[in-house]
Formats: C-alpha cells, structure tokens, sequence
C-alpha cells in the first residue's frame, strides 16, 4: 500500500520495505523503509543508501499483521532507492518466504542473509554492467539436443522408490507431499534413483535442485549427471566457482533457462521459478551445515522449501542422520528403503582386528598389523586395490623429544603442531602457523626428536616399507592442494595404477570404486570417547561409507572385506558395524538420545564467545545466562555452564560456548528472539570480547 506523497509535480512516492544487510550491531534487524517513484513488486534487486555507502537489497513483500513495526517516519523523510536492477525479474514470494524463515530460525536479519545467498557480485554491480552480463547470457549456447542416453533397467527396489516419487511428482504445487527418505545401502543405486527422478521432473517441465556435501570431492557424480543430461541446461552452484561463474550460473537458473542445478549446501536459495523437484545426496553428511554467518542447515532449509513449494524432496543416505531417521520412524517421512547392492553382491565382510592381541615391544604397538599386511599383499597378488583409511593427515600429529618431554605444541593454539615430513615443517591445522622442524629439541638441544603417532604420510611411507613394490598413493587435503590434482589422482585409481589408496575421509564418500576388495579403517577408536554426543554417529556413518567402497563390483564382492583395527573390538558401535545394522545402531542411539534428553528429542542452540582471555568470554555467557534466566520466566529453556571449546585457543583467541536446551523448539525460538538483541548492548559492557555467535541446531559441541 502506497501513501499519498505531497502534492507535487514529481510522480508520488510510494514506501518500499527493503531488506538490506545492516551490520547486526546496530539493532536493526527488519527490512528498511525507503521512498521510491516508481512501483516496485516484492522481490525486485534494488540498490539503496545505508549510512554512506550504496547496497543491494531486495525488495520485501508487505510485513505479516504480527511483525512488530517501529514507529514509521514519515514518506517525505525517506531515503530513496537508488536505483532499480530492473533487468532482472522479481524473485519469487517463495524465495523471499525461505530466506525470511531461515532468518528467524537461524537468528540473522533477513537483509544479511538474504545479501549472503545472493552472487557477491550481483552487490558490487551496477544496473548498466548488469545488463551486459545478462546480453552475455543470451549468447550462451544452449546445449545441443543429445541422443538420449542409454540407462540401466531398474532393479526391483529403484523401481519402486520412482514409483513412489511419481506419484509425488503428479501432484506438484497441490499439496505438500512427505518428504523421501531414500534408505539405500552404498552400491544399492541411489544415485540412478536421482536422475530418473530428475528425468521425470524436466520432462514435466519443472527444473530440478540437486544438492551434494562437497562437489569438488566428487566429480564422479557431477560426471554421471552431465553424461546423462548432455542435452539439458545444468550448472553447478558452489563456493569454488569464480564470483563471475557464479553469477552467470545463479542468473542463468533465475531466468530459468539452467533446467537442472548441482550445488553445495548455499545451492539450497538458487532462485529457481520452475522448480519441481529437490534431491539431497548423503543427506547425514556434516558438511550441509553452514559453520560460519548464518549458521544454517541445507538439508533442513531443503526440506521446509520443499514443504512451501509443495514438491518432492528426496533425502538419500545409507546412513541417515538420526534426526531424518527418527522422522521416518514417527512417519512423518516417506521410508524407501534398498537393502540390496546392485547385481545382488553381497557388502564387504567385517573383520574388527583387536589391537590388544599384537606383542608390544617397548610399549609401541607396531601400526599395521601383520595380519593386514597379509590381507594387502593378497589383493596385491590378484591385482585388486585396497584403501586404508586413516583420518589425519601429515606425518604425526606429534613430534617430541625423548630427553625433556617437550612437545610440538602450537604458541598460539592449545593444539599440537602436526609434523610433515615431506617438506620439514611443523604445521598448526588450527591457525595454520608453520614452522621449519627444529634440527634439535628447542627445550634441551637434543637431537633426538621423534614423531609420535601416526598421520597418512607416515602409513604411505610404512606400506611402501611393508609391501615393495606396491604402487602406493596418497589423497587429503595436502595432497590435493592444487586444483585438478583430486580428479587426477581419483582418476589414477580408476584406471587401476594404484594399489594402495591411503587416504582421509575425502576418499571415503560416495566414489563409486570398482576395483576395490579391501577397506581398512586403521585407528578408527579415537571418537569412541569424545565429549560430543554426535561422535558415535559420525563415526559409524563413515565406516559404513569406507566400507561401501568394497565390493562395489558383485563379481568381486564375496571375496571383500573390511577391516578395523581397534583396542576395543566388543564396543557396540563395531559390534553393529560387523552386521551393517544400521537400524540397530540407530535403535540405540535414538534410545541413548531420549534417556539423555538429546535430539531429536531436545533442541540445543549454543552461544559461542571468543575474547582475548577465557575470563572475558566466560563473564560474557554468565551475563547472557542471567538475562535469558530473567527471559524465560516459564523455566522451559535449561541454559548449561560456559565450558571451552575442544580446542579452546585457535590463534590466541579464547573460546568458549554455553549450551541451550529446550524440549520446545517453540519455546528455544522464543527465547533466542528476545535474548539476541539484547546481547548486542551487553557486547559494549563487555570490553574484552572480540566477538559473539549464536548457532541454533548445532552439529558438533
Ligand atoms: N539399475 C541398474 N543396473 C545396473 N547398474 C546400476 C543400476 N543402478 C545403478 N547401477 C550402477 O551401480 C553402481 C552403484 O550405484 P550408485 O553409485 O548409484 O550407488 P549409491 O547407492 O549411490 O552408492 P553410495 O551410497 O555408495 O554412493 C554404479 O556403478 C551404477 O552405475
Ligand atoms: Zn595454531
């Protein structure tokens, strides 16, 4: 609704609501009010002033009747709007809707976030540079009609789940269908499941959102969906891209001309005005949480837009998070389940190696057991691959001296500096502080410093000792620092030049390995005992997904094997491990989780504080607790005492974080929009504090 400007000879003024990213601090958290000739609809890109600078905004629909609204200023006292990127259209009042939720919910002004999902570059341009880009546009070839290209007869059980998904997709836009969980185990297909269902989707016209962890990690699956959609638009949405690749991909699923979108977790807000169908791949995959900013959860926000768009999700994992999990079993989410891997071959036996039956000589435990060695040299024998998996890179987590007990502590972290042995250095992976290794022991001057446990350089180097003549390779981060080099590396252990594969949890995800018999997790035990309740659940989901890498060829599949070496063999968590029940694991978690009153049963939120000293942080939580404490007069919300984080100091920053638990999410919700704002002004009372965070539905604690 438009006021009536005063009468002049200039078009009459209309007020503009517009959400803009102003800096928290200042208190402003709605869209702003502007003045603007010209009419502009709900979801139209606009530049606006803010203090001195020029920023993009978005035009915002009409605030709902129960939104709180300041005293207006007058029309004639606003500010205008600068301008009006009107060569784009609007987005849609869904867009607009999912990014105004994932505010709340998530506790941001819906200016910042709506400025943070959005290209970086669509901020920085001007309406004219805007215009070329999108005449670029136009020139952009459309891919060439392909030969449709050949696909596999579904298995009994894929059937099925598109059946079902069929069904869904028949009633698009009517009513909000129950989201998919699609329960395959690893090698059961999931995956052709997706780009059938997508098949489907484009047929109808509608455009599809496909969502992954990590793409880069990946590039097999971003291959298998541009082999199979040759002639379809698709593009990919990730952080990787250049900010110009970016916008061109983001613009070019606006238009609607991309029918098919691949993307990380900031894919979740592609503006997509035909979208039909929303996939997300390894939905349990900690990646799909957003650890900095908005500390928002892909999957979750996939789900609620699904919901407000009325169309089907599709949620695949062979080892769900326990969230989606208990969803399913209170039916609230559709279960498809494939229990088999294609061609019928059977998952890879488990073997739990207990690492208390090895000698000890000296109390070192030798790394590998002889056993194993056995194993590899097998597989060698008949020319099939193994992988180790070991997740921690560098040589050793620890160097130290034998004479004094020094340790390769990092000076500004309460972490240990990792040795590297391949070029000398002492690395912090916290605050990324590197050091050359000293030639002797910077405590007492003796030479003899040495490394203490063991990272995958070392296992390389221990495996090409064991077994001369293996052809041995590395992949983690070190090793595939430089672009290409994961796809170059992944592609060698297709092609078979590799026997060995050693790697992090990077080669653990999704790859689909044919000539793998042979997984072993090598000192898997370390997040049996973490503090955080979700390190069982990690843990499992990993090995099931290192194991999923075996047999995926069913002629090789009988003769494959998982091992794992632990001090702990009888630990129920293997002991599930041994008969891939996942159901069961998930059973006694979930049991675990209500008796201790965890989600999915409770709903946590953490406030996070990092100051120059630990005192700073923790007088800035006691002082938060206190005014939540008066907040929640009911008592519904239980607020923990401030403890460090596992690493508490990262580059001579102290951290701390203070956990809220409610068994209302409504109740959690309140509380957080009352207590926000008033943390911005005790922030000023406290002068040590560097700064603060609210993460709601944390991952890790
Ligand atoms: N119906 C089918 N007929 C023949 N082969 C198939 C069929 N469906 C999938 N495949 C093949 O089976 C293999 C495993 O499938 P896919 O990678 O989709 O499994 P997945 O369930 O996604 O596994 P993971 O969870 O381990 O990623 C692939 O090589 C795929 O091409
Ligand atoms: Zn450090």
């Amino acid at each position: 609704m438009s006021e009536q400007a005063p009468s002049q000879l200039l078009p009459p003024l209309q007020r503009l609501r517009v959400a803009v990213d102003a800096p928290q601090h200042s208190g402003l958290t709605g869209p702003l009010d502007y003045a603007s000739e010209q009419a502009l609809a709900p979801g139209s890109l606009v530049r606006v002033p803010l203090g001195r600078r020029e920023l993009l905004g978005v035009v915002w629909p009409a605030a709902r009747e129960d939104a709180a609204t300041g005293a207006e200023f007058p029309l004639q006292d606003l500010r205008p709007v600068t301008a009006a990127l009107d060569a784009l259209p609007p987005l849609s009042a869904h867009w607009c809707s999912l990014v105004e939720f994932a505010a709340l919910y998530y506790q941001r002004s819906v200016g910042e976030l709506a400025a943070a999902v959005l290209p970086p570059q669509l901020r920085e341009l001007e309406p004219k540079q805007l215009q070329l880009r999108l005449k670029k546009l136009d020139k952009l070839a459309l891919p060439v009609p392909a030969e449709p290209a050949a696909r596999p007869e579904l298995s009994p059980a894929q059937a099925e789940a598109l059946a079902q998904l069929d069904e869904l997709l028949a009633q698009n836009g009517t009513q909000s269908p129950q989201p998919l969980l699609l329960y395959g185990v690893t090698g059961s297909g999931k995956t052709e499941v997706y780009l059938r269902a997508a098949e489907h989707a484009l047929a109808a016209g509608r455009q599809v959102l496909v969502l992954v962890p990590e793409i880069n990690l990946t590039p097999q699956l971003e291959a298998r969906f541009a082999e199979r959609f040759a002639g379809t638009a698709m593009v990919s949405l990730h952080s990787g891209l250049t900010p110009a690749q970016r916008l061109r991909n983001w613009l070019a699923a606006h238009f609607g001309r991309a029918q098919l979108v691949l993307g990380t977790r900031l894919a979740v807000f592609a503006s997509m005005p035909k979208l039909g169908l929303i996939v997300v791949d390894e939905e349990h995959d900690p990646s799909y949480k957003q650890q900095d900013g908005a500390r928002y959860s892909a999957r979750d926000l996939a789900v609620y837009r699904a919901h407000l768009e009325k169309l089907p999700v599709i949620l695949g994992s062979a080892t769900p998070s326990l969230e989606s999990w208990h969803r399913a079993e209170e039916g609230r989410y559709r279960r498809l389940s494939m229990p088999q891997r294609i061609g019928g071959g059977a998952l890879p036996k488990v073997r739990l190696f207990d690492m208390n039956s090895l000698p000890r000589n000296k109390g070192v435990t030798t790394a590998l057991s002889k056993p194993l060695i056995e194993a590899l040299r097998q597989r060698l024998e008949r020319g099939e691959q193994s992988l180790m998996f070991l997740n921690r890179r560098g040589y050793a987590p620890v160097l130290h001296c034998l004479e004094c007990g020094w340790k390769s502590e990092c000076p500004h972290c309460s972490a240990f500096r990792v040795f590297h042995k391949l070029d000398r250095t002492l690395r912090c992976h916290h605050c990324g502080f590197t050091e050359r290794v000293p030639p002797a022991c910077p405590g007492c001057g003796n030479p003899d410093i040495a490394p203490l446990g063991r990272g995958t350089e070392k296992l390389e180097e221990q495996l090409a000792e064991a077994l001369p003549g293996a052809r041995v390779a590395r992949i983690d981060a070190d090793s595939t620092k430089l672009k290409g080099s994961l796809e170059a590396q992944l592609g060698a252990v297709h092609a078979g030049e590799v026997d060995i594969l050693v790697g992090t949890q990077m080669v653990t995800k999704g790859h689909d390995f044919r000539r793998i018999t042979l997984v072993a997790a090598v000192n898997p035990d370390g997040a049996l005992f973490s503090s955080d309740f979700r390190a069982p659940e990690r843990l499992f989901a990993l090995l099931m997904q290192a194991a999923g890498r075996a047999g995926r060829d069913a002629e090789a599949a009988a003769r494959s094997e998982m091992w794992v070496q632990t001090w702990h063999p009888q630990h129920a968590l293997y002991q599930a491990l041994t008969t891939h029940d996942f159901e069961r694991f998930a059973r006694s978690q979930l049991e675990e989780r209500l008796s201790a009153g965890l989600p999915p049963f409770a709903h946590l939120a953490l406030l996070r504080a990092e100051a120059r000293t630990a005192e700073a942080a923790k007088a800035f939580l006691q002082a938060a607790a206190a005014v939540a404490a008066e907040l929640d007069g009911a008592g519904q919300v239980l607020l923990y005492a401030p403890v460090p984080m596992q690493v508490a100091r990262v580059a001579n920053i102290e951290r701390l974080q203070m956990l809220v638990e409610s068994e209302s999410r409504v109740a959690l919700q309140r509380l957080l929009a009352a207590w926000l704002p008033a943390l911005g002004a005790l922030k000023r009372e406290h002068k040590g504090l560097i700064r603060w965070a609210v993460d709601v539905d944390p991952l890790a604690i």
